[in-house]
């Protein structure tokens, strides 16, 4: 699904309006009851206090058609006007006359602070103060309201975006912006509800379809994706009955020290699991027992030095190498990815002390093949690209560092983001149950052994992503959050891949 931007989804209601021969009433109208239907459909007719925070835009405008359509149906509905500005919206006003038809409560006005309403923890506030239509902070007596319905820990469904929040930029430390349980967004999701800084004000998400012209949004350029399971479906490629190991690669993987062993079984266990042909480790002397015993099914080589990483098997044929879990940043075991480095020539993928002798030696990012892959958490991204303002240049800084090494970033978090050129993925699965200690040795596992099985590099990282993510979910759903182990990530892989498998069958029935 295509993340868009304020600027493109306001010129997909404009082409709609056109297309389809509608006013832009009739689209809100179509928008805010999609709403209205979630509502419903959630409260059953509870009579709960409902209370409706209307800006004067258009956001406002579907409080009102979300507010006549509750009222219609029996709730307890209390509409509230936030008139920050004389400038009503023609369609807010069409929509506060239709009121009148339905109720004697006129709507309360809050010109200041004198007006702000009592809100209580067990009301349901909605909020249709402002949405993509914000061009700058929330300010004075509309910024204190906002405060004030945050801090009332009543449950607040937010309508399109939370007010206050942008669609391209990150509000100030200390703006007014709503702070969502759940977020009710029209069409396509937003970039902000998925970046670290801004995702806590979504809250739970989902995107209501309003029917915007779809040949507009098909050739919408935008390059940036939300991956759920219908985008890894299209991924995705079975099996061929009609084969044998040789056909799903062999994932070599070179990692591990003295008392971190256990990160390199973790990711060898997630390539086989993730479907490798062969597997094989190459380990210091110490894990030799560990790894020949915890995973009877891989092979292992063994380096000259006992608890480090010294040096690189130069004849070994592998169709993928993965370097650096468990590693340490020792200068033997810098020359040891110099030596892989200069050995490979298909994409690697490469994790943790990889990724911090990379940031230490800088000048061995020329020696990566195109299209590798590197998997850094936050702290080691900052180590690689330096320091950001935020999360949005944050992208931008990965964004040159991509182009500039050719390379495939993976940025580990809430929501994990694969970021190749000017291209950039966001995974949408995943809990917080999977942040626990190995889950990224797992994720670097499951890339590797796609990548081993001839997916292209950025294809391994995006599906490989999203099914870690699901996989942690089948765990969570099993375990509870505390007890999922990066382990039963692992070992929930398959049952991942079978959700996708059984939905490809569905489709072609
Ligand atoms: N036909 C359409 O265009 C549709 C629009 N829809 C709704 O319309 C919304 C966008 O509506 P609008 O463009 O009217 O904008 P908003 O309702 O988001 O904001 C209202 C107006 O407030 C002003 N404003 C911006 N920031 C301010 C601030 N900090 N303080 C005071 N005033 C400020 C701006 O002039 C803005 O136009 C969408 O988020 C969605 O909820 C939906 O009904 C779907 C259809
Ligand atoms: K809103």
């Amino acid at each position: 699904m295509k993340i868009l931007t304020a600027e493109q989804l306001s010129e997909g209601d404009k082409i709609t309006i056109e297309k389809q021969q509608i006013t832009s009433e009739e689209l809100m109208e179509r928008a805010a009851t999609l709403v209205f239907n979630e509502i419903n459909n959630r409260l059953q007719g509870a009579p709960i206090p409902i209370k409706i925070f209307c800006g004067i835009g258009n956001n406002g405008g579907d409080g009102l058609v979300i507010a006549r359509h509750l009222i219609q149906h029996g709730y307890h509905v209390t509409v509230y006007v936030v008139n920050y500005s004389d400038k009503r919206s023609d369609d807010f006003l069409a929509n506060y006359e239709k009121l009148k038809d339905v109720t004697n409560d006129w709507p309360q006005l809050i010109k200041s602070e004198d007006n702000f309403p009592e809100i209580n923890i067990g009301d349901f506030i909605i909020d249709a103060m402002f949405g993509i239509g914000l061009n700058r902070p929330i300010e004075g007596w509309v910024a204190n309201l906002v405060k004030l319905i945050n801090k009332s820990q009543a449950f607040i469904l937010a309508i399109d975006m939370p007010s206050g929040l942008f669609s391209d930029k990150i509000p100030a430390e200390d703006a007014a912006v709503i702070e969502a349980n759940f977020t009710l967004s029209f069409q396509a999701p937003k970039l902000v509800f998925f970046l670290p800084d801004t995702m806590d004000y979504v809250g739970d998400l989902q995107i209501l379809d309003i029917g915007l012209d779809k040949e507009f949004l098909g050739k919408l350029q935008s390059g940036n994706h939300l991956i759920g399971e219908e985008e890894a479906v299209s991924l995705y490629k079975p099996r061929k009955a009609n084969s044998h190991k040789g056909d799903y690669g062999h994932a070599l993987i070179v990692g591990g020290s003295y008392g971190k062993i256990g990160s390199v079984l973790l990711t060898a266990t997630a390539a086989l699991k993730t479907g490798s042909g062969l597997c094989s480790l190459y380990i210091p002397k110490c894990g030799y027992h560990a790894v020949q015993t915890g995973l009877p099914e891989a092979m292992v080589v063994t380096d000259v030095e006992d608890d480090l990483l010294s040096g690189y098997p130069e004849d070994f044929k592998a169709d993928v190498v993965c370097f650096g879990m468990g590693a340490g940043t020792a200068n033997k075991t810098r020359e040891a990815l110099k030596n892989m480095l200069n050995t490979v020539k298909t994409p690697v993928l490469i994790d943790a002390d990889g990724l911090n002798i990379l940031s230490e030696n800088k000048e061995l990012l020329d020696l990566l093949p195109e299209n590798s892959v590197l998997t850094p958490h936050p702290g080691e991204l900052k180590r690689l690209v330096g320091e950001w303002k935020d999360d949005f240049h944050k992208l931008e800084l990965v964004r040159s560092f991509s182009k500039k090494y050719k390379l495939i970033i993976v940025i580990k978090g809430a929501h994990t983001f694969v970021i190749d050129g000017n291209d950039m993925y966001v995974n949408n699965s995943g809990n917080p149950g999977m942040a626990t200690a190995g889950s990224g040795d797992v994720l670097s596992g499951v890339i590797t052994s796609f990548m081993g099985q001839s997916y292209e590099p950025v294809t391994a990282a995006v599906l490989g992503v999203f099914l870690h993510g699901r996989a942690g979910d089948i765990a969570a759903e099993n375990l509870g959050y505390e007890s999922v182990l990066a382990g039963d990530i692992a070992k929930n892989i398959g049952k991942a891949i079978q959700g996708l498998f059984s939905r490809k069958l569905k489709n072609s029935e």
